[in-house]
């Protein structure tokens, strides 16, 4: 059932279609030493094609948010690479790759992670701020249209519901044109109408802006709005989905529980 397969590296085009955004290769990730040592990711391959909406889902401690985490740069992992494009960012300084973070990955967080005393349109360009980058207004206005915030640009966070929220860390993920948007549960602090409202616009950015999406979710339903669904457990790849139902997604998700016990 699981088809673990990497392509070679120099196989793979840069961009265009059917491209490859992310991905990696032998992923080891260890914490800790001795009896506190545990094992999140172990030997995993994993190719993020481009342009695509890819979901990760598997038990509590399965090690998505860790994969999340290494994909974005934002961990290093402990044996393999990690390419973003073909860049492998262990060959990387650590200021060299938060440059590159800045450029391009957006992270969208469950708990929406928004600066409290900043608005949401200075929230949104929060990130170009940060790079010393002036907001391409057309872009902005876009963003901000598709995304249904133009009445709220002016509010702070706390004076947003939390789908408003979300949404604007949505719109600060986009705004910097990122080659990939990481998404960790970015639906598990909504409810279920808001949460599927959210899913909405990812996938309208996926379809019309060819936009890559890398999504953590625990949701059968939310899964099922991407286009494929990887499967964890105990820190290993077992399995993946394409064009996935809710019905398929659970029924794959009951065989992985099956294996393990
Ligand atoms: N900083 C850390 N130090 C030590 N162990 C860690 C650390 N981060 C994660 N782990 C461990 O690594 C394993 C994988 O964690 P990870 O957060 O990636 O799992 P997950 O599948 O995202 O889980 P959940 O669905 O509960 O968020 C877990 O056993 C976790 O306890």
């Amino acid at each position: 059932m699981m088809t673990n397969q990497v392509a070679p590296v120099q196989a793979l085009p840069a961009s265009g279609a059917g491209s490859v955004a992310a991905r990696v290769v032998g992923l080891s990730k260890v914490y800790g030493s001795g009896s506190g040592r545990v094992v999140a990711l172990d030997n995993v391959d994993v190719l993020i094609p481009a342009g695509r909406f890819t979901a990760v889902m598997g038990p509590s401690g399965s090690g998505k948010s860790t994969l999340l985490h290494c994909l974005a740069g934002l961990d290093r992992p402990t044996n393999g690479s990690v390419y973003l494009g073909d860049t492998a960012l262990e060959s990387l300084s650590d200021s060299a790759l938060t440059e590159l973070r800045r450029r391009e990955i957006g992270f969208v967080f469950q708990s929406f992670n928004l600066v409290p005393t900043l608005s949401a349109e200075e929230n949104i360009t929060l990130p170009l701020a940060i790079a010393g980058r002036r907001p391409d207004r057309g872009l902005l206005t876009s963003l901000v249209n598709a995304l249904g915030l133009s009445q709220r640009l002016r509010h702070r966070p706390a004076e947003l519901s939390g789908g408003q929220q979300q949404r604007v860390a949505l719109a600060r993920a986009l705004v910097t044109r990122p080659r990939v948007v990481f998404a960790d549960e970015p639906t598990g602090n909504l409810d279920s109408r808001t949460g599927a409202e959210l899913l909405r616009l990812v996938r309208h950015f996926v379809d019309e802006n060819h936009q890559t999406v890398v999504m953590v979710t625990h949701d059968p339903a939310a899964a099922a709005r991407a286009d494929e669904v990887l499967f964890l457990a105990d820190g290993r790849l077992r399995d993946r989905l394409s064009a996935p139902t809710v019905e398929q997604v659970l029924h794959r998700l009951a065989a992985l529980d099956e294996g393990r016990s």
